[in-house]
């Protein structure tokens, strides 16, 4: 080789050298120029939008919050929620980081959440009139659980509305599978309930029956109920259920007492299969179990529902379990919304249906025959040390709570926590 060939191949070989430390040194430092600069309201609202801006961020979080409330990541862990939320919502992000369930206790209010995480498309949307247009009619319309959980992105014509409204589930409400009408990641459409068949057998039902009458003697244990909203525009009464409550012997009366472990192992088994990460089997416990009795007699003539769509507030998983052979009854349906669309369950007699109680359901009305079904909806309780410092998912303290202090609720930390997703 020429000397001026060896000199050549140096200067290639210090060029290449030179570029791959350059674009290192420039992938570092864009990594630290594009690192998210954490968006304050004036950075948003720094112009005329300003004020649709603030305007918005509100109206959203006050519509979210009523079509929320209650539910299980809208947290307050300082103070046990008792339904206060009146001044917006506390946040609670539960998700895997590893292996196992962990959680990550992210709080602060949500119009903060809002500005911080989704500062980016608030700013793009805000720049847009029509997005601004739409994202106030999109906001304006979600009045309830129902109206959220069937938003769906063909629904939102400006991509960059699409892009705010996605980021709010997505970062704030942490719920990518709400995010609207996605469902998550791993998740098969249906997955939203898990069914095991022949659960139970007669001998369950008729113990459970006989538990029943024995607590129902005492008529503060049985209370006539219906709950929930119909759909906009419907204003038909609703049917309603009887509900005995069996919480306080469920589990320790020779009636029942070995069927609660086996239900309880299959809520467990529910989560652990479906991917949901609701539950921390360690300090699962039942929050409320209830025989429901939906009976045409008492249904009220043209009933839309006999129980409208509601969530099972601040419990983490629910489990129904159906008494009654279905060819005994005409209507009764239980309804899911999950990924945008209502799904009918089709349950049968001795099944158990296991869902996430955050997933909005109803049960249409009964219109023939009697319906008994038990549920029984679960939380988590709380072990100093362990409880709300440790498990999988956040809960109400139960028999252990703190004492409260000052009567309200705690200020919020002033920076949210990273949210997981
Ligand atoms: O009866 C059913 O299938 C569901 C009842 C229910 O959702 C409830 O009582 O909260
Ligand atoms: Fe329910």
């Amino acid at each position: 080789m020429q000397p001026t060939s060896w000199l050549g191949l140096a200067v290639a070989v210090a060029a290449l050298l030179a570029a791959m430390v350059y674009r290192k040194l420039l992938l570092c430092s864009s990594s630290h120029t594009i690192a998210p600069a954490k968006l304050t309201l004036r950075d948003v609202c720094g112009s005329e939008e300003a004020c649709w801006a603030v305007k918005s961020s509100g109206a959203a979080v006050s519509s979210l919050a009523t079509a929320f409330a209650g539910r299980h990541w809208i947290f307050n862990n300082e103070s046990p929620p008792r339904g206060a939320y009146a001044e917006g919502l506390d946040i609670e992000c539960v998700r895997p980081r590893s292996e196992g369930a962990v959680q990550n206790h992210t709080m602060g209010a949500a119009h903060e959440c809002f500005v911080e995480r989704c500062g980016a498309p608030l700013r793009a949307c805000a720049l847009v009139p029509a997005c601004r247009g739409e994202w106030t009619k999109v906001v304006g319309d979600l009045l309830s659980v129902v109206d959220v959980a069937t938003l769906r992105p063909e629904g939102i014509a400006r991509p960059e509305a699409r892009a705010l409204a996605s980021c709010f589930f997505s970062r704030c409400l942490c719920v990518a599978d709400l995010a609207v009408g996605e469902p998550a990641k791993g998740e098969a459409a249906g997955g939203h309930v898990a069914r095991f068949p022949d659960a139970i057998d007669d001998d369950d039902v008729r113990a459970i029956l006989s538990l029943a009458a024995s607590i129902g003697e005492d008529p503060s244990f049985v209370e006539d109920r219906n709950f929930g909203s119909l759909p906009r525009g419907q204003s038909s009464p609703l049917g309603g259920q009887r509900a005995t409550y069996l919480q306080s012997r469920f589990t320790t009366d020779p009636l029942t007492a070995r069927l609660y472990p086996r239900l309880r192992a299959l809520v467990v088994r529910a989560d652990a299969q479906s991917g949901w990460r609701r539950v921390h089997a360690a300090t699962l416990v039942p929050r409320t179990i209830e025989l429901l009795n939906y009976s045409s007699g008492a249904q009220h003539a043209g009933a839309a529902l006999s129980l409208g769509w509601h969530t099972d507030e601040q419990s983490a998983v629910t489990a129904l379990l159906l008494l009654s052979d279905p060819a005994n009854f005409s209507g009764g349906e239980l309804y899911h919304l999950a990924h945008g669309q209502m799904h009918a369950a089709h349950a049968r007699q001795h099944e158990l249906l296991v869902y996430r109680s955050h997933t909005p359901h109803a049960v249409g009305a009964l219109t023939a025959g009697t319906r008994l079904a038990v549920a029984l909806e679960f939380w988590h309780v709380h072990v100093p040390g362990e409880g709300v410092d440790h498990p999988a998912y956040p809960h109400r303290r139960v028999g252990l709570e703190r004492p409260r202090t000052g009567g309200g609720r705690s200020a919020p930390p002033a920076t949210l926590g990273r949210c997981p997703l």
